[in-house]
């Protein structure tokens, strides 16, 4: 199942810098893991914004709730889901 997530992080102003470094570093980690994996289809920035459009490719809402849960950043992030099915004029013959 392919799920199109938008995160927004929102950092406290205050927040460690140190404690801000390693949490996104974790981050990055295991969003790596995750693509290689090809749970993470895509990752772009949405430009001008601590904000991403992603594609998730996942077995349930379940599997998409516990993998987003995971993350480091989930503490200070919004995120919103919608989930994905074959557009009925798209040329594609798979959901790549
Ligand atoms: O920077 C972001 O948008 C949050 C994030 C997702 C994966 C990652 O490494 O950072």
């Amino acid at each position: 199942m392919l799920f199109h997530v938008k995160m927004t992080v929102n950092l406290p102003i205050d927040m460690d810098p140190a404690k801000a470094a390693a949490l996104k570093a974790d981050e990055k980690e295991l969003a790596q893991r995750l693509q290689r994996e090809g749970t993470w289809r895509h990752l772009w920035r949405i430009a001008g914004h601590y904000a991403n459009y992603s594609v998730f490719d996942v077995a349930s809402v379940e599997a998409l709730h516990d993998t987003l849960m995971q993350l480091p950043l989930f503490p200070y992030m919004d995120i919103e889901i919608n989930g994905l099915c074959r557009h009925p004029s798209s040329i594609h013959s798979d959901d790549r």
